[in-house]
């Protein structure tokens, strides 16, 4: 499968039904057939979520009380959401008092692009997080030369919401491997 030839390491499926690219949890089911790679189901409401999925992302910003019945499950099988905001550094310190390992700095708001310098301070604390946030085949330099862990691409690579662009993809997988 292309995703599999272009060497990405994990193919995130939105599951909230809200979202354009809303994906079923069956659909996650088939691609974990058709790719090699980890498949993350993506969701804001819990009950969204595909715990079936290799990994979960939990796209808000969890209260305690949440914080502490996911870290009875597998914490090392999901990916929390950090704003890259005020409020994401505090909630940083949180998210790792839990004993999460992945984590995923991004926009404070959908659409909208993450500042850099504050991307840049977040991953000063935790180097080996994932980076999102209006990324796309122009600005990908930018986001690349902070060194995260890994970069989380979507809307950047679409022909319209819902619809990826192979060819925007292979733009930034040129610019990541150093074509640029
Ligand atoms: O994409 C959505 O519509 C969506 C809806 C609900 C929760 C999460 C959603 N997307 C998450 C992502 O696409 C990525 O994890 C990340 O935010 C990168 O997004 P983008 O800024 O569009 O590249």
């Amino acid at each position: 499968m292309f995703l599999d030839r272009i060497g990405i390491d994990m193919i995130g499926i939105v599951n909230e039904p809200s979202s354009p690219r809303f994906a079923k949890k069956e659909f996650n089911k088939m691609i974990r057939t058709k790719v090699s790679r980890p498949v993350v189901s993506v969701a804001i409401n819990h009950d969204n979520l595909d715990l079936k999925a290799d990994l979960i992302q939990v796209h808000r910003i969890l209260n305690d009380d949440e914080l502490e019945r996911l870290e009875t499950m597998s914490t090392s099988r999901f990916i929390l959401y950090v704003p890259v905001s005020e409020e994401g550094r505090i909630y940083l310190r949180k998210v790792v008092s839990h004993g999460f390992d992945k984590v995923l700095f991004d926009s404070p708001r959908r659409g909208l692009r993450t500042s850099l310098q504050l991307a840049k301070e977040l991953l000063d604390v935790f180097p080996d997080a994932g980076l999102a946030g209006g990324i796309n085949p122009e600005n990908v330099v930018d986001f690349v030369s902070l060194n995260p862990g890994w970069l989380d691409v979507s809307s950047g690579v679409e022909e319209y919401p819902g619809k990826k662009s192979r060819d925007k993809v292979m733009k930034i997988k040129e610019v990541i491997k150093g074509g640029v």
